[in-house]
C-alpha cells in the first residue's frame, strides 16, 4: 500500500514539476518576461523546445530567421530566457562594461575544476587570464609560428600525394576528388594546437587519421578517434544542456535509453579521456625536466620560474578547454573560406595575384611577416568569418541578481539573455548585402563602421584568448594554400553543409586539388 503511494509520487511530482509548476510561473511572471513575444507558444513553460530547435541542427540561423518573420528583436526561447536580434543588445550583453556573467550553461557542464571558458566568478576568471595570457599575447606570435609552419609542411606533404592531374575547373567530376578538405584541416588543426600547447608532435597527417590514444582515470589506456569523439561529445551537451536543471537527469537518460544519443553519449566519452592522456605525456615530459616553450609551461610555472602550483585537476581542465577551443573553430573557419573562395573564382583569382606578389615561387610556406599586412587575405578571411562564423549561437549571459538594462529594457536578476552572432552579421545597416560574399566591403572607407559589430570571437572581457592564435594559423595556412594549389569542387552546385553544435560542424568536403604552374602569370 505505502509502497503504491511511493510509486504515485513519481509521476505527480512530474506533472507537478514539467506542466503546474510552469503555468503558476507564468501567469504570476514575477520577472515580467510575459511581454516578450514567445519564439514557439511553448517557450514560456519548458527549455526542452531550445533544445529541440538545437536538435535540427542550425539554430542560429532558425531563430535568427524567426527575429526576422516576426520581425520581433526580442523572443522569449525559454521560461527565463531571451533571444535578442538588435546590434544595440551587443555592447549591453557582452561589452567591457556589461554587469552580466556566463550563463548557467557552464555550471551544469563544468567538470571537477573549471577553466578559462567555462569559469564564471569574475575574480576567478581574471586570475585564469593573467596566468596564460603571456602565451596568447601578440608580442609572443613568433613563439608559435615555427610551429604553424612545421605542421602546414606535413599537411602539405599528404596533400602532395593526393594531388589529381591539372583539370579545367568547368570539367571538375567527380573523378579524382581525393581530398575531403574538412577532414585534413581539423586533422591539421588537432596537430597544431597540440603542438602549441602541450609541444606535442601528433602522427595524424602522417596516417590521414584521427586515431589517437586515450587514458581513463585508473591509466587503462585504448584507441579511440580524437574529432570523432569530440563531435559526439558536443552534440549531446549542445542539444540538451539548456534545460539547466533537469540536465543531470536528462544526461543520464541519455545514457541510458537505446537511441543514436546513447552512442553518441558514450563514444563522446573518450574525448576526456583523450585530453587526460595528452596532459598526462607532457607531464612526464616536464618532470623529466624538459623545459619546453608552450602553454603548459605557462601553467606551471611563472615567468620568474616560480611554480603556479595549480591542482592536477586544474591543468587536465585548462589543457581541455585550449586543445578544445583551438581546433575545430580555425578547422570549421578555413573550411567555409576555402569553400566560398572555391565558390566565387574571382575572389580567389584576386587573392591568388595579391600573394604572388609577395611570395617567391619556390615558397612553400608563407611567413607570417610576408603574408600577415595582406589586406586582401585578410578581408577574405574576415569575410569568411563573418558570413558563417565557427560560433554563430548566442551565448548565453545572465543578468546580475539586481538586473540589467538591455537595449533600453529593464531584464529582471538571473534572466538567461543572448543574441546570436550570426544575427549580428547580418544587420544590414553595417553589413549591406549579408549573404553575399565581398571581400571587398572590407577594404572600404567606412569597413571601420563594421568593427563593433563583427564579433566571431564574441566581445568584452570573455571575448576568444586565442584570436591572435587563429589569424596566425588561418593567414599562414590560407596563403600557403592558395598559393600552392588549385582547386575545385565536385560540381557547380554542391553545397557544404553543417550541423551546429556549439560551434558549427562542417560535413565532408570533397574537393580536387593540383599543384599550380607557379611562375606563370595568371591573366
Ligand atoms: C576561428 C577561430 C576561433 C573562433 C571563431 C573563436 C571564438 C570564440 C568565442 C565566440 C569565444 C567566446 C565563448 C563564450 O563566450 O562562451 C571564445 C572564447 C575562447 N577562445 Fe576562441 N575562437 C577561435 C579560436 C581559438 C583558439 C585558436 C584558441 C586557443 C588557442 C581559443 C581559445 C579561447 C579561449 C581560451 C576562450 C575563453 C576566453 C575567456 O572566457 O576568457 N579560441 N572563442
Amino acid at each position: 500500500m505505502f509502497g503504491l503511494a511511493a510509486l504515485s509520487l513519481v509521476p505527480c511530482s512530474l506533472i507537478a514539476y514539467l506542466i503546474i509548476l510552469p503555468i503558476i510561473r507564468y501567469w504570476a511572471d514575477p520577472k515580467a518576461l510575459r511581454k516578450y513575444p514567445n519564439y514557439s507558444w511553448i517557450s514560456p513553460f519548458t527549455d526542452f523546445n531550445y533544445c529541440y530547435l538545437s536538435a535540427q541542427g542550425f539554430r542560429s540561423r532558425d531563430l535568427y530567421l524567426a527575429h526576422k518573420r516576426t520581425g520581433q528583436p526580442i523572443l522569449r526561447i525559454g521560461p527565463n530566457s531571451l533571444s535578442f536580434c538588435d546590434s544595440r543588445a551587443i555592447k549591453d550583453i557582452y561589452g567591457h562594461q556589461t554587469p552580466c556573467t556566463k550563463d548557467v550553461k557552464e555550471d551544469v557542464l563544468a567538470g571537477s575544476h573549471r577553466n578559462l571558458f567555462d569559469v564564471v566568478d569574475k575574480k576567478d576568471h581574471a586570475r585564469k587570464r593573467k596566468l596564460l595570457s603571456a602565451a596568447f599575447a601578440l608580442r609572443n606570435l613568433e613563439r608559435w609560428e615555427h610551429k604553424v609552419a612545421f605542421t602546414i609542411e606535413r599537411l602539405f606533404e599528404a596533400f602532395d600525394k593526393l594531388c589529381a592531374t591539372p583539370v579545367d575547373e568547368k570539367n571538375a567530376d567527380s573523378a579524382g576528388v581525393t581530398v575531403d578538405f574538412c577532414k585534413w584541416i581539423n586533422l591539421w588543426t588537432i596537430e597544431a594546437i597540440n603542438f602549441i600547447a602541450l609541444s606535442d608532435k601528433m602522427d595524424l597527417l602522417d596516417k590521414g587519421s584521427d586515431e589517437v590514444v586515450a587514458q581513463k582515470p585508473d591509466g587503462t589506456v585504448y584507441s579511440a578517434r580524437y574529432r570523432y569523439s569530440f563531435e559526439q561529445m558536443v552534440q549531446v551537451a549542445s542539444t540538451f544542456c539548456w534545460e539547466y536543471t533537469l540536465f543531470p537527469w536528462v544526461e543520464w537518460l541519455v545514457g541510458v535509453i537505446p537511441s543514436e544519443w546513447r552512442t553518441k553519449y558514450h563514444e563522446g566519452k573518450a574525448f576526456g579521456d583523450i585530453v587526460r592522456h595528452q596532459a598526462t605525456k607532457r607531464l612526464k615530459r616536464y618532470q623529466a625536466g624538459e623545459k619546453d616553450d608552450d602553454f603548459f609551461q605557462c601553467l606551471m610555472e611563472d615567468r620568474s620560474g616560480s611554480p603556479n602550483n595549480l591542482e592536477w585537476g586544474e591543468i587536465v581542465s585548462e589543457v581541455g578547454g585550449i586543445i578544445n577551443a583551438g581546433a575545430d573553430t580555425t578547422a570549421t573557419a578555413l573550411t567555409q573560406t576555402l569553400h566560398l573562395l572555391i565558390k566565387n573564382p574571382q575572389c580567389l583569382k584576386t587573392l591568388r595575384n595579391e600573394l604572388d606578389s609577395v611570395l617567391a615561387s619556390d615558397d612553400v610556406i608563407a611567413s607570417f611577416d610576408k603574408v600577415k599586412h595582406l589586406p586582401y587575405l585578410r578581408a577574405c578571411i574576415d569575410e569568411g568569418l563573418r558570413i558563417m562564423p565557427p560560433t554563430a549561437a548566442g551565448l548565453p549571459r545572465r543578468t546580475p541578481a539586481q538586473g540589467a538594462e538591455i537595449m533600453g529594457e529593464w531584464i529582471a536578476g538571473h534572466t538567461s539573455v543572448n543574441m546570436t552572432i550570426y544575427a549580428a552579421h547580418r544587420d544590414e545597416n553595417f553589413f549591406p548585402d549579408p549573404e553575399a560574399f565581398k571581400p571587398e566591403r572590407w577594404l572600404e572607407p567606412e569597413s571601420k563602421r563594421m568593427q563593433s559589430y563583427f564579433i566571431p570571437f564574441s566581445a568584452g572581457a570573455r571575448a576568444c584568448l586565442g584570436r591572435n592564435i587563429t589569424y596566425l594559423e588561418q593567414t599562414m595556412l590560407l596563403a600557403s594554400l592558395v598559393h600552392r594549389y588549385e582547386f575545385a569542387a565536385p560540381g557547380p552546385d554542391w553545397q557544404l553543409e553543417r550541423k551546429e553544435g556549439f560551434n558549427m560542424i562542417c560535413s565532408p568536403m570533397p574537393i580536387k586539388i593540383w599543384r599550380r604552374e607557379l611562375g606563370v602569370t595568371e591573366s
